[in-house]
């Protein structure tokens, strides 16, 4: 009896490729196996470059000719930003809540400044080109998701992860079955296509047996009857900051203006899950207040708590027997929270949202320059 096969489409240019049964188990290497990336260093040039859209035959109107400095060399530091799809509005509003809000001029303009940064311009590009023109030395830093990195990046060593959880565009490479596939075992060979867009229509049109495409609320899947194979999560993704190792290292300014950036995000994300709050507490003094505060489990703070007294005049005399703590608490633990202070006796709590915690300095800086060997 000829053995039964499988097929499996994948969303990635490349070749056909027959594997063998070991090879059905997911990996990261088989996938980025299958991607191109003709990435090059472009060779300073005197002579003008021509850029064309990668259709059948430039036409005079998809034909530019680019007008950088003719010894090939620029100044400003390049940030790579989407330019459209899923990932282009939370981008910018992440930059904004960093204060670091983009002015583009009207949204086909591809080329925007943040007033911040001095000496940086941000260029809109589709995300798998912003990993491609930071391996070729035409952008600087990007952010985009961690699938396109690994995708388009194929591991290359120039690019690095600066900042690994934006906290945003949060989805999972997956394999997924569809319900013949279910009912067939003894598989003896697996043949690879890739495809774009829409793979998960690939069961049902007879093209493919298992999709491997990006997950991340799964209505897609389940509208498309296909179910994620058990452990077969190649990559979990979300969005990422990342930057070229030869910028950072070699162009004037990169390191200092991703120091900044990295900063400004760390204290955003690490401040958008807490509140700041406040209350009174009737005490004996300032220690026994702390000391009340610390013996719940919920409200240890940041580094612990702020115990200032509350002085009022009473009989004539200046008192302290009311004092006024300040913690930070996480979002997920407000009520908890709430109900420990009112058990240990504190009033009039009020809570306020956070919006920056600047530590000392970033864990994520120290990471960045020891893989840079700094
Ligand atoms: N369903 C999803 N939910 C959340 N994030 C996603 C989802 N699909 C993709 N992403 C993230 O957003 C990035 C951009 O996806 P988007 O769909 O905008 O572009 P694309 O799939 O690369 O191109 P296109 O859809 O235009 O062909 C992906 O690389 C991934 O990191
Ligand atoms: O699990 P869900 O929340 O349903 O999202 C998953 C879908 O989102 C992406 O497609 P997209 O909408 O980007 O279209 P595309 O296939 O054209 O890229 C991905 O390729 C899946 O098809
Ligand atoms: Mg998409």
């Amino acid at each position: 009896m000829a053995p039964a096969s499988m097929s499996l489409v994948s969303p990635s240019r490349g070749s056909q490729q027959l594997l063998s049964p070991s090879s059905i188990t997911p990996s990261l290497s088989a996938f980025r196996a299958r991607t191109s990336i003709g990435a090059s260093s472009p060779k300073p040039s005197a002579s003008p470059r021509i850029v064309c859209f990668s259709g059948p035959l430039p036409s005079a109107a998809a034909v530019a000719v680019s007008n950088g400095r003719p010894d090939g060399e620029r100044r400003e530091i390049r940030l790579g930003l989407p330019s459209k799809g899923r990932m282009a509005e939370d981008t910018l509003g992440l930059l904004k809540d960093c204060q670091l809000s983009v002015k583009q001029v009207n949204p086909r303009q591809y080329v925007a400044k943040i007033p911040q940064l001095s000496g940086l311009l941000v260029w809109f590009q589709r995300p798998k080109d912003i990993v491609k023109k930071l391996l070729s030395g035409d952008l600087d830093i990007g952010i985009v998701g961690f699938d396109t990195v690994s995708e388009f990046g194929q591991g290359n060593e120039d690019l690095i992860i600066v900042h690994e959880a934006l906290d945003y565009g949060d989805c999972r490479l997956s394999l997924a079955l569809g319900p013949k596939f279910l009912k067939e075992n003894g598989l003896k060979h697996v043949s690879f296509s890739t495809g774009e867009g829409a793979l998960e229509a690939a069961p049902a049109m007879g093209t493919a047996d298992v999709i491997m495409d990006l997950v991340s609320s799964g209505t897609t899947l389940k509208e498309n009857n296909l179910k994620e194979i058990e452990g077969g999560t190649v990559l979990e993704s979300q969005a990422v900051l990342v930057a070229s190792r030869k910028s950072l290292v070699q162009r004037e300014g990169v390191l200092d203006t991703t120091h900044e950036i990295l900063e400004r995000l760390e204290a955003h994300l690490k401040a958008v899950d807490q509140f700041t709050v406040t209350a009174n507490m009737r005490g004996r003094s300032a220690e026994e207040v702390a000391k009340r505060v610390l013996s719940q489990p919920s409200l240890p703070g940041l580094q612990g708590p702020t115990v200032s007294p509350v002085f009022c005049i009473r009989d004539g005399e200046m008192v302290a027997d009311y004092y006024a703590i300040v913690i930070c608490i996480p979002k997920k633990a407000l009520y908890s929270s709430v109900q420990q202070l009112r058990a240990i006796g504190g009033s009039g709590v009020l809570i306020s949202p956070l919006t920056y915690i600047f530590d000392e300095e970033t864990p994520r800086w120290q990471q960045l320059l020891s893989k840079l060997g700094l």
